[in-house]
């Protein structure tokens, strides 16, 4: 990187440092005083996103994808270990009918071989999720699928050697790392597609790549055992974890290289903007991540949205009528097919039972099958048109549909079927990516509590099931209960569209990814103005020209015509106009900045006295500090050396960074810069950082 030129003497070094650490500090003090604006979140957020996209640039674009199809890969062996039992319940059954010892029956064993996967996981998830928070997706990818690993050789161990205790350890350790692992997966997502408009695309893949894992072992593994017995297909399993290690450690690679290349960028900015100062600044390396204490779990917790807590709900109600029916649906739909018992003597040896059977096999992988396919195809959508909640909502009344005809109709199981594989895909496409939407400063946390709530549901449905089986004696009245969960799904989707329109404004409904890479056009226009504005008039004559340019055409123009353009009101140019009305990230800043540097006993009450002190100010007519156009005249003066009344490109560069912005130096003007553009300019960088300017 080559050397910038040191700022002249007397720039104000000492107010460039703290308005750079202030702005670090819009988060904390944030929540130190109570507020909590979505919006205000996402604007420094987006800022802060901008950089992760001129850091990596393409070449961080294909990292992503990179990372995704290492992820996916990841879940791929995950789900095909998870479900080689299932593949193979009949080789296990004649296995261990031949060994030594049995506590149990072989049902019951069966049947522990998912609890101890499934019970743990209510609580393994919340930790899970917490340590990505605090140490990475990219490392605890790594770890949990040594988890995996270590899980997958007990349980092999155990079907060798025909010990059952052995094989529940084994699944029970196994479990442990699983869920967490898709927990660290969708949040090394969340971390690598944030901003992008792809997020959907790349959680959607993912899952559809992991489902074929389902698929491969329901078909491989039961090959496998019979060619070179049972245990072999539980060594496969392990060779497809071992895969694994070098997929996370890959990605962790990437993980540090984008870090180093964020940290040396942010080092760069203070460089600049502090001079000599700058080891006060950030340094490379510097961790970000939170604490993993209560404490801030807690202060996670209340700070979600409702939103957060309705996508929750909707989780445990719908993934507890879709996976606790997928369990139980051979038996229901055998029963179906053949209307109540298929042989007389209630024997499953007829052959009308095996002929159902083999129906109702089919029929189960419809679904999923479905979900498979359907999942990429529908996440490309979501991420164009949104529509996130209304989604959820439309997957809750198809899955109320299925339950209804199953109930209540004597239909064609295929025509519930296929609903509940559409139901299964737009819930499973829109609630993931919704999740770290709608949580995005911990995602990890986020996604472990969701999962922990979803293996919740997933305990305790199947025990409802059953006991309706066995005082009815059918498995039709179980309908019931599924009928009454998707209802609440159905309640919770609604209360979710109700606070996504109402509260956060269309957060889950607008099609983020447009939003996140702004058109230069529309955002310079906008900003110049200070408020959105759509006139195709103002649009049109932007165009050809630089950001300066646009930026001296509109402040020529001035704010009243942007307004009498009229056009559509955004909820996020809203939040910018307000708070670049009321400069609340200036206000941020001061108060920031005045806590780094005198570290008082008492934050409360220092910040009460703050601002009393800063309301005074501003009665006696007094100016807040944040940069005036004087500031920045002053400091194009400061660069001015020469005294031409220009500036040229290096030294503009370099007056732009010390207000403690980042310029994007492809975007900069080349030419000489006078006075009246480098300050319209400035204005520009300032609010691309954050940093409304007064004006
Ligand atoms: C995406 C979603 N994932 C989950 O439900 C996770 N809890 C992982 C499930 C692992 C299954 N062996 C899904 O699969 O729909």
């Amino acid at each position: 990187m080559a050397p910038r030129p040191e700022p002249p003497e007397g720039l104000a070094e000492h107010d460039a440092v703290r308005r750079r650490r202030g702005i670090d500090m819009v988060e904390e003090e944030r929540s130190l005083l109570g507020l909590d604006v979505v919006e205000i979140y996402d604007v420094k957020h987006d800022a802060h996103l901008d950089d992760h996209k001129d850091v990596l640039g393409a070449d961080g674009r294909r990292s992503a994808w990179i990372v995704m199809i290492l992820g996916a890969f990841q879940l791929f062996a995950c789900y095909y270990a998870s479900d080689v039992p299932s593949a193979l319940h009949d080789q296990l059954e004649a296995s261990f009918a031949n060994g030594s010892s049995h506590a149990l029956s072989f049902n019951t064993f069966f049947g522990l071989i998912y609890s101890v996967y499934s019970v743990p996981n209510i609580i393994i998830p919340l930790g899970g999720g917490m340590l990505v928070d605090r140490f990475g997706p990219a490392w605890m990818s790594l770890i949990f699928s040594s988890t995996l690993m270590a899980g997958q050789i007990l349980v092999w161990i155990g079907v060798f050697a025909r010990i059952e205790n052995l094989v529940l350890l084994g699944r029970f350790v196994y479990g442990s790392g699983a869920e967490s692992l898709c927990v660290s997966v969708s949040a090394c997502l969340a971390s690598w597609f944030h901003g992008s408009p792809h997020l959907a695309l790349a959680m959607g893949i993912s899952l559809s790549i992991s489902r074929f894992g389902s698929v491969t072992t329901n078909v491989l593994s039961p090959m496998v055992a019979r060619r070179a017995g049972v245990h072999m297909s539980f060594l496969v399993s392990i060779a497809v974890i071992g895969l694994c290690l070098p997929s996370a450690a890959y990605v962790l690679r990437l993980e540090r290289r984008r870090e180093e290349l964020q940290a040396s960028r942010a080092a760069a900015a203070a460089a600049a903007s502090a001079g000599a100062d700058a080891g006060a600044g950030t340094s490379p390396g510097t961790s970000t991540r939170p604490q993993l204490t209560i404490a801030h779990t807690w202060h996670s917790l209340r700070r979600w949205p409702a939103s957060y807590w309705l996508l929750l709900v909707s989780c445990m109600a719908i993934y507890g009528t879709i996976m606790p029916f997928n369990n139980v649906a051979s038996a229901f739909l055998i029963e179906r097919i053949c209307g109540g018992e298929c042989c007389a003597d209630g024997q499953i040896s007829c052959a009308a039972h095996v002929s159902a059977e083999s129906r109702a096999s089919v029929l189960m992988g419809v679904p999923f099958a479905i979900s498979a396919v359907g999942v990429p195809c529908l996440a490309f959508v979501v991420d164009r048109i949104g529509h996130r909640a209304s989604f959820i909502l439309c997957a809750a009344v198809t899955i109320l549909f299925v339950h209804l005809l199953l109930a209540l109709t004597a239909l064609n199981a295929v025509v519930p079927l296929v609903l509940q594989g559409i139901g299964y895909t737009i819930f499973c496409t829109t609630l993931w990516p919704s999740i770290t939407l709608v949580a995005p400063g911990d995602v990890g946390t986020a996604m472990g509590v969701v999962t922990a709530a979803q293996n919740l549901a997933l305990a305790i449905v199947p025990l409802g099931v059953a006991g309706i089986h066995a005082s009815s004696g059918t498995f039709r009245t179980a309908e019931y209960l599924f009928i009454s969960l998707a209802s609440v799904g159905i309640v919770s989707g609604t209360l979710l569209n109700i606070y996504d329109a109402r509260v956060a404004h269309g957060l889950l409904n607008q099609a983020r990814g447009s939003r996140a890479e702004p058109t230069l056009d529309k955002e310079d226009v906008a900003y110049c103005f200070g408020r959105k504005t759509e006139s195709r008039d103002m649009l049109r004559q932007a165009k050809g020209r630089t950001p300066v340019q646009r930026c001296t055409m509109a402040e020529t123009k001035g704010p009243e015509d942007a307004q009498s353009a009229g056009g559509r009101k955004d909820p996020r140019d809203e939040a910018r106009a307000y708070l670049k009305k009321h400069n609340i990230l200036g206000l941020f800043n001061e108060l920031g900045s005045a806590v780094v540097f005198e570290r008082p006993e008492n934050v409360h009450e220092f910040l009460a006295a703050k601002l009393q002190d800063l309301a005074a100010k501003r009665k006696d007519g007094a100016q807040s500090s944040i940069f005036t156009d004087q500031d920045l005249e002053t400091l194009f003066e400061m660069y001015d050396t020469g005294k031409s009344g220009t500036l040229g490109k290096d030294a503009f560069l370099s007056a732009v960074s010390a207000l403690g912005t980042t310029p994007d130096k492809r975007k900069a003007p080349e030419g000489p810069l006078s006075k009246a553009e480098f300050v319209a300019y400035c204005k520009h960088e300032l609010l691309i950082a954050g940093k409304d300017p007064c004006m």
